[in-house]
């Protein structure tokens, strides 16, 4: 049986496609989980996807962290279930707690889209052991608050526990601090990063293939309790 992966919709997602395409590209089975529902229809992992949840007013991800969905992921990231935030669902993670910092405005105040290197700086995590420690990858980065803030207490522990997953190379786009495009949480199981690796799993329509590989790791994180299961 393969692991099944959750994909989270909100009123404004509109990567749920792709990531549900991605896991599928992985040989993982997709769920559709929906922001009102309280169920997670007991997935192994969760993909909360980009877009523009709740229209992103007040703040992007400030609404959807009080989701019914969004309660049930904390509860289970606490007992170390893989989850990912991509772009919007990065900046959802942040503002639910379970990763720190903020994402905030582009430093130019500019949507910025266009294809972006990175380097793989933390190949340990649930969604990262595929790619080799240093490798670069490119990946597209389509947001307009993409700017990763932490207080220099917050960022210096990021850097000395090796949290920092994937760093912006080639130029940084939006004013990140350190360079820095995503993060994981202590155990290594929630990661959040700004560009798109659901985007780049097929070099016909993507930039590349290159973020095939973090659902390729969360798949190997996760078969050997489909197979016991
Ligand atoms: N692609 C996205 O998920 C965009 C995220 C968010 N709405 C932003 O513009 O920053």
């Amino acid at each position: 049986m393969s692991p099944r992966i959750g994909v989270i919709t909100f009123p404004g997602t509109l990567d749920d496609v792709d990531a549900a395409r991605a896991v599928r590209y992985a040989d993982g089975e997709a769920v559709s989980l929906w922001h009102a529902d309280a169920d997670l229809k007991g997935v192994d992992a969760v993909i909360v996807p980009g877009g523009f949840s709740y229209g992103d007013y007040l703040r992007c991800g400030a609404i959807a962290r009080f989701a019914p969905v969004m309660a049930s992921v904390v509860e289970a990231a606490a007992k170390g279930m893989p989850v990912l935030g991509i772009c919007n669902g990065f900046q959802i993670l942040c503002e639910a707690g379970l990763l720190p910092g903020a994402l905030v405005r582009n430093e130019k105040l500019h949507f910025v889209c266009r294809d972006q290197w990175l380097r793989v700086e933390n190949n340990a995590t649930a969604w990262s052991t595929r790619y080799d420690q240093g490798a670069e990858v490119l990946i597209p980065l389509k947001s307009g608050e993409g700017g990763y803030m932490a207080s220099q207490e917050t960022l210096d522990r990021l850097e000395g526990d090796g949290r920092v997953v994937f760093r912006y190379v080639g130029g940084n786009p939006n004013g990140s601090r350190n360079d820095i495009a995503g993060i994981t949480s202590e155990n290594g199981r929630v990661v959040g990063l700004m560009p798109h690796p659901e985007h780049a799993i097929d070099a016909l329509t993507g930039p590349s293939d290159d973020g095939l590989g973090v659902f390729f790791s969360a798949l190997d994180a996760l078969k050997p309790l489909a197979t016991t299961a």
